[in-house]
């Protein structure tokens, strides 16, 4: 089994159902268990700066697919949702990237693991950081330090809404 951190984003539309929808079909997934997920916080754009602030999420999942089967999955939940690239960095639907594959260094075409960019940026790290598993692997522990070395507020992370269980995004979605 698979011990698997990914990073969700969006920023068009009604950014909580955008979370919602992906979570579920994450659950949906043969072979992949949602095990946590992070609070939903607001985070300033960053990259291309003209567009609208995102939502971001954590999640923890365990799965028996290996780190490119996982890519897959996420790459097929992004154009579900009707993703459509445009600007580098720019406005997104949603967007879900593989920030660490257990405790590995992945370098093959088309995907690099740990998430290259992944430690610069705190509206990845401040959600990981809530979510964190033990025991806390080489990677875990670098996550722990530049998170304490950043400045939220400066960095534009606010947390939105906190999430008390996994069920909580299904639950809203079938009692509405
Ligand atoms: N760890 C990873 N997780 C997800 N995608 C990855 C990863 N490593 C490499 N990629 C590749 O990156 C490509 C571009 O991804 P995407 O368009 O989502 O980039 P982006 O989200 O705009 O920018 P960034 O990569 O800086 O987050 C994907 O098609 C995928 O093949
Ligand atoms: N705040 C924020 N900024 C971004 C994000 C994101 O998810 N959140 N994703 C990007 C492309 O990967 C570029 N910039």
């Amino acid at each position: 089994m698979n011990n698997v951190y990914l990073s969700i984003g969006t920023n068009i539309g009604d950014r909580e159902q955008n979370l919602k929808h992906a979570i579920k079909m994450l659950q949906g997934t043969k072979d992949i268990t949602v095990k946590a997920i992070s609070s939903i916080y607001e985070t300033a754009p960053v990259g291309y700066i003209n567009q609208p602030s995102f939502l971001n999420i954590a999640v923890f999942i365990q799965t028996a697919l290996s780190a490119y089967e996982t890519l897959e999955v996420c790459q097929s939940i992004e154009n579900e949702l009707g993703r459509v690239r445009e600007i580098r960095w720019g406005p997104r639907i949603i967007d879900l990237d593989i920030l660490l594959f257990n405790n590995e260094n992945i370098e093959v075409e088309n995907l690099m693991i740990p998430h290259p960019r992944m430690y610069e940026r705190a509206f990845v790290l401040v959600p990981l950081h809530e979510i964190m598993q033990h025991p806390l692997t080489e990677q875990l522990r670098l996550v722990e330090a530049s998170v304490q070395s950043m400045d939220l507020q400066k960095e534009g992370i606010l947390k939105w809404k906190h999430i008390n269980n996994i069920n909580e995004f299904t639950r809203a979605e079938e009692s509405k």
